[in-house]
């Protein structure tokens, strides 16, 4: 797979690995790594609780790991950061502005994402000013975010029309994921599923199986 960004093969089928609020950025790396290694397509840099200076250099701590990797790395909630350190996109929600400036900055090629929780009319509007995909859910209770609103898998089979790929995010596991594909996911997003697996690669590996 190209490492290099502007040539990079995006794999629009897999795992989408999300990181976990993790301060030390050696063991971040370390514990991203063995997920890249076992297969994951995309990473989103998320980090709810570091300062603005850590989550900068997080990021960028990251990018050449996801290059070396020919894996997109798409930076949560701020584009702005995305796009100061040449990172391939932004995943933005209902609370981090608008995604039409976010395309205007990064360009046609950037990779934006918009959270569209259970709701397909804001993902038409997202898909509508520039998403490059959407992501629905929780699709079960999520140990990250317990008070995520719930959706309903008929919601992905319902956006396959938008034409852009769906992304389904929310206390998913190995075991519970399968139905989200048949139902039309193109991406898995995962974070404990993942990164509080016992072993995340192999976690990692059973997410991508789901797709065979
Ligand atoms: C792929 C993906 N889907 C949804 C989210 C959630 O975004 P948001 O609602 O902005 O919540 P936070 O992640 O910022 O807490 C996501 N990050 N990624
Ligand atoms: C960040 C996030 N957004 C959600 C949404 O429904 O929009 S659920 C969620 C948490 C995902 O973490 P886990 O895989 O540990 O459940
Ligand atoms: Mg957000």
């Amino acid at each position: 797979m190209s490492t290099d960004p502007t040539t990079m093969t995006r794999a629009s089928r897999g795992v989408y690995a999300i990181t976990p609020d993790e301060t030390d950025t050696d063991r971040l790396l370390h514990r991203v790594t063995q997920v890249l290694d076992a297969g994951a397509v995309w990473l989103q840099y998320r980090n709810k609780g570091a300062s603005t200076a850590l989550r900068a250099a997080q990021a960028r701590a990251l990018l050449p790991l996801c290059r070396a990797h020919g894996v997109p790395l798409i930076v949560n909630d701020d584009w702005r950061l995305a796009a100061a350190i040449g990172a391939e996109g932004a995943h933005l929600g209902e609370s981090d502005g608008e995604l039409g400036p976010a395309r205007a900055a990064m360009g046609d090629g950037a990779l934006i994402g918009a959270s569209c929780y259970a709701d397909i009319e804001r993902a038409r509007r997202a898909v509508d000013t520039g998403a490059s995909y959407v992501a629905f859910g929780a699709f079960f209770p999520s140990p990250t975010k317990p008070h995520a609103r719930r959706a309903e898998p008929g919601l992905l089979s319902a956006a396959r029309s938008l034409g852009v790929p769906r992304v389904a995010i929310g206390g998913l596991t190995p075991d519970n994921a399968g139905p989200l594909v048949a139902a039309g996911a193109d991406l898995l997003a995962v974070i404990s599923g993942v990164f509080d697996a016992p072993d995340p690669a192999r976690a990692t590996r059973a997410f991508a199986a789901c797709f065979d």
